[in-house]
């Protein structure tokens, strides 16, 4: 049965990791390395049953292989989950034990943060590996993703308001906002400094009452933000929301946000949402931010390569619509084609020996 699975998406490497005397219980999941070594967060979950915890990794690397061939990184896809409740079962223990495995594994996987996980966790996994990065700037390293990716989601949506409207000036456009957490806050600074309006909403008062003194926005219940009066739709909270009963109440032009999976199916609900007319940003070029900004890492961290790179995520977004325009087919399914072209072009360039193939990691100088 796993096997059957692993075949259907062509998965390269599945490592079930376990340590008695720290209560690891770890998959890490490589899903291709076409590109180079596989990057892609650790997230800790207290997964109901192991299966579970199976298919979310193995979900999530497959995510990562087309999120980093997108972003135009010489890295392929994986990721690690972790079972375990991150509010009880952390130690230091576990993280080393995990980072002797991902070293076990010689540099063909690079872990990093995910949800669950801290840059105080990736810098106990550094004292047995170096293939990890989103340390913390203790360690001259990137600290938080999350700013970085808000501001791939900012350009990305600019992209995107140029497709629905003519023109990226986001000024005088409202913005609905569902979810305003670590993304979303600078996101709606972003929005906020171009001069948008903001309509919000999330399950956490506090996050809101920010937003709306420092921003200056409008907050609605959680479940009337599919039915605001906007121009964009910014889902920053959780997948799966773009659906049959949403995506009908939608009065939007444009979908763009940090969410991962927000198309609860890709081909039916991209479909949906373009016979409405409206654009939507696939959600893995848009949030490429923070894996563009960790994975700068492997140079040596410099912010302004890394900001500079996270702002090429707009001619990222703009080969999208043009694939979309060239092949006739959905923004979400443009996406998957513009990862699936450049993993198989780069597949053949590489069949040609070299004897000592450059990569990556042997760049980094940490
Ligand atoms: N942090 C990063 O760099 C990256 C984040 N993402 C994705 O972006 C999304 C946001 O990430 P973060 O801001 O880091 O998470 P976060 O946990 O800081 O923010 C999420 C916010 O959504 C709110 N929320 C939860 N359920 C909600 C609901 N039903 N309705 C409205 N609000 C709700 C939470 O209270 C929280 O304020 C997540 O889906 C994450 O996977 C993707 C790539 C990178
Ligand atoms: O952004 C990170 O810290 C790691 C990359 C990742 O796992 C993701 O983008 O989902």
């Amino acid at each position: 049965m796993l096997f059957e699975t692993i075949e259907k998406y062509d998965y390269e490497q599945i490592v079930f990791c376990h340590d008695k005397s720290s209560g690891l219980k770890a998959i890490i999941a490589i899903h291709d390395t076409t590109l180079g070594p596989a990057l892609g967060g650790c997230r800790m979950w207290p997964y109901e049953s192991e299966e579970e915890a199976i298919n979310d990794a193995l979900r999530l690397s497959r995510g990562m292989t087309y999120k980093n061939a997108a972003a135009g990184l010489n890295l392929g896809g994986g990721k690690t989950v972790i079972i375990g409740d991150p509010k009880k079962d952390k130690s230091e223990a576990l993280f080393r034990a995990l980072g002797r495995y991902v070293e076990s594994l010689n540099g063909r996987y690079i872990t990093a943060e995910d949800v669950g996980t801290t840059e105080d966790d990736m810098d106990i996994i550094f004292e047995e590996t170096d293939y990890v990065v989103g340390l913390s700037e203790s360690h001259h390293s990137s600290g938080n993703p999350s700013p970085k990716t808000s501001l791939g989601v900012f350009v990305s949506m600019k992209r995107a308001a140029k497709e629905a409207f003519g023109t990226d000036d986001l000024a005088g456009k409202t913005v609905a906002v569902q979810g305003v957490g670590h993304v979303a806050y600078d996101l709606c600074r972003y929005l906020h400094e171009a001069g948008a309006k903001l309509v919000v909403t999330d399950i956490n008062q506090d996050a809101i009452d920010r937003v709306v003194n420092d921003f200056n926005a409008s907050s609605v219940g959680i479940n009337d933000i599919y039915d605001v009066d906007a121009d964009i739709f910014a889902p920053c909270a959780l997948g799966g929301v773009l659906n049959d009963d949403t995506i009908k109440r939608l009065k939007v032009k444009v979908v763009c946000g940090s969410a991962n999976n927000q198309l609860q199916d890709i081909d039916k609900h991209g479909t949906q949402l373009e016979n409405k007319g409206i654009i939507y940003a696939p959600d893995f070029v848009a949030n490429s931010g923070g894996v563009i900004n960790v994975a700068d890492e492997l140079d040596g961290y410099n912010e302004s390569r890394a900001i500079s790179n996270i702002e090429k995520i707009y001619d990222q977004m703009d080969k999208v619509f043009e694939i979309s325009h060239r092949d006739q087919i959905t923004t979400a399914r443009a996406a998957e084609i513009l990862a699936e072209e450049r993993i198989d072009q780069l597949m053949k360039v590489r069949s040609n020996f070299l004897k000592t193939e450059r990569s990556i990691i042997s760049r980094g100088k940490r």
